[in-house]
């Protein structure tokens, strides 16, 4: 039987070739490493041609791969595909030659972390054209002080004592036992995250802590974070090829089958990455519109994710391949031709139209609503705010209704509006909705726009802020900025800090008087009091005239 060869075999006489194609046929002792005769054969041979020899062998002692390099390097061909063993590591090991440099260079580690190789070596061919030592390294189960690599003594093949299987074996054992010892569902994705970053370590750290919640939230767990600090993002995979290699063998040691990127992805970056990582990768928008997906109940939220997820998808329609059946998931995704994606693409745009025309309707009966409410003449109140400020739980303290408040990021989709009594013993209408987050996806912000809708009727916006949360400030500004974004600066702004049962009296003493807020917590109905005081003030003071001419308004248009 004779196999393909590899790498640069051009100019090589026939009489080579056939030496090198004859080398498919060794075969070494399962226990051995390599045999003295295999490695005879290829220093000789490397030696002839002046150029690398390397041979992938698997567990079984035969000779899956043979490739010829040039002088100085050797190019492996891509085995991604081969998975011989159960186990994590590939089920290969790499023996090549090195004609000039004495024992293993960064070049050999890179194709060791890369390709998961259950060991790499690099046997050194003497001038004479006889086998020098053989230096051999292997991936380390745990990173002992961030140290990714495990060296056996170099020694001469006849010297190889190593028993290939035992090393294997409990190298094996070894990463199954760094598994992590939390009980994770098989179903459960366990990911690393990953920030890239031009900027401070601070801020990534920041980010990375959200990126964090938001991956719990969607039922994620968590096993590593990494930060990477460059000058210049890397265009192709964000991070340099160390970087990479450590986040490849981080990723087996600890079992990891999901990336989590800290920023937006673009297509080709999420190909490449998942084609050298074998991971899956997606990035923080597609996070974020998971958990919307998880979360949307009513009709409205469904097709609101639903055309956020399309809006997503579209332009991401790009080539066939596995990446991309990866990323259209259920929709049509079965490694569409280039014409079938031409149709895709086309139902797609159909079907966001039909799904925005469906949600015009949702919105103008919405708008009815809202106009019998007006009728009433109650005055509307918004709770709005940073995701998990707990707005769901005021909401339902003010109304003792029983509304989903969760320790989640977007536990609320739907808004909810219920009656309440304010102390003066009117009534105003609390409105909860959508929580807000920084640098929300742009597709997702078009798409609730329309539950958002709700805030351009309202009175008066009551910011709820987590004043808990290290990061309150930041999420101030955050919600600030949206809500100027959205034009909605005009209405009056009762900033409101919530929790504060977990704070220092003085603490929040001084977060009133610096923010002139309002503080309370929504866990604790006791302390709503001059909460519902300066909203029955705010609405008095400032809307009562407003509300009697848009009313008016609205008998004259009628
Ligand atoms: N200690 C404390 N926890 C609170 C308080 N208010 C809310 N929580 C908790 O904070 C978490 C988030 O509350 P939610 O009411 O779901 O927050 P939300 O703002 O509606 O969040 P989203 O709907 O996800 O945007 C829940 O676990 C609440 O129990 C409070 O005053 N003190
Ligand atoms: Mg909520």
């Amino acid at each position: 039987m004779s196999k393909t060869l590899y790498g640069n075999t051009s100019g090589l006489k026939p009489s080579q070739l056939k030496r090198l194609e004859r080398l498919y046929r060794r075969r070494v002792n399962p226990s051995q490493i390599i045999s003295h005769e295999l490695s005879k054969e290829l220093a000789a041979l490397s030696y002839e041609l002046n150029r690398q020899l390397g041979i992938l062998i698997n567990r079984r002692g035969e000779i899956e791969f043979v490739i010829v390099g040039d002088h100085g390097r050797i190019v492996i061909p891509a085995i991604t595909r081969y998975r011989e063993s159960t186990g994590r590591l590939r089920g290969l090991r790499l023996i090549h030659t090195h004609l000039s440099h004495e024992g293993l260079d960064q070049d050999d580690l890179l194709d060791l972390a890369f390709l998961r190789l259950d060991l790499i070596g690099a046997l050194m061919v003497r001038k004479d054209g006889f086998p020098g030592k053989i230096y051999l390294a292997h991936l380390l189960p745990a990173g002992e002080n961030g140290n990714h690599y495990g060296y056996l003594p170099a020694v001469y093949p006849w010297e190889l004592k190593e028993n290939f299987l035992s090393l294997i074996n409990s190298l094996e054992d070894e990463l199954e036992k760094q598994r992590p010892s939390k009980e994770v569902a098989d179903t459960q994705d366990r990911a690393i995250l990953i920030n890239v970053t031009t900027g401070s370590k601070a801020e990534a750290e920041e980010s990375l802590a959200e990126l964090k919640e938001l991956a719990r939230s969607a039922g994620v767990t968590v096993l590593d974070t990494i930060i990477q600090r460059r000058h210049k993002v890397d265009p192709r995979y964000l991070m340099g090829k160390g970087k990479l290699s450590e986040l490849i063998i981080r990723a087996m040691q600890v079992s990891a089958n999901l990336l989590i990127f800290d920023q937006e992805l673009t297509p080709s970056q999420i190909h490449s990455i998942t084609q050298v990582t074998e991971l899956r990768v997606i990035d923080r928008t597609q996070l974020i519109l998971d958990i919307f997906a998880q979360r949307a109940r009513s009709r409205e939220g469904k097709i609101q994710v639903e055309m956020a997820q399309l809006r997503y998808l579209l332009p991401r329609l790009r080539s066939r391949d596995d990446a991309f059946s990866r990323l259209t998931g259920g929709i049509g995704g079965r490694g569409p031709g280039e014409t079938k994606l031409e149709v895709d693409r086309r139902r797609i745009k159909d079907r966001i139209a039909r799904l925005e025309r469906e949600l015009k309707n949702i919105s103008s009966q919405r708008k009815l609503r809202r106009k019998r409410r007006r009728r009433e003449g109650l005055p509307v109140v918004a709770i709005v705010g940073y995701t998990n400020a707990g707005k769901t739980t005021l909401l339902n303290q003010l109304t003792k209704s029983d509304l989903l408040a969760e320790d989640k990021l977007f536990a609320t989709l739907d808004p909810a509006s219920r009656r309440v009594r304010l102390s003066d013993g009117s009534f105003a209408i609390f409105t909860d909705t959508v929580g807000f987050i920084k640098d929300l996806p742009k597709d997702l912000e078009r798409a609730f726009r329309a539950t958002l809708e709700e805030l351009y009727e309202a009175d008066l916006l009551l910011h709820l802020v987590d004043a808990s949360s290290p990061y309150f400030e930041e999420h101030i500004q955050a919600v600030e900025k949206i809500i100027e974004e959205m034009k909605l600066e005009h209405i009056p702004r009762l900033l409101v800090f919530n929790k504060i049962d977990l704070l220092d009296t003085f603490e929040v003493e001084a977060l009133k008087r610096r923010y002139q807020a309002e503080a309370i917590s929504a866990l604790n109905k006791e302390t709503f009091k001059p909460l519902l005081e300066k909203v029955s003030f705010m609405l008095l003071s400032g809307k009562k005239s407003e509300i009697r001419e848009e009313y008016q308004f609205e008998l004259l248009s009628n």
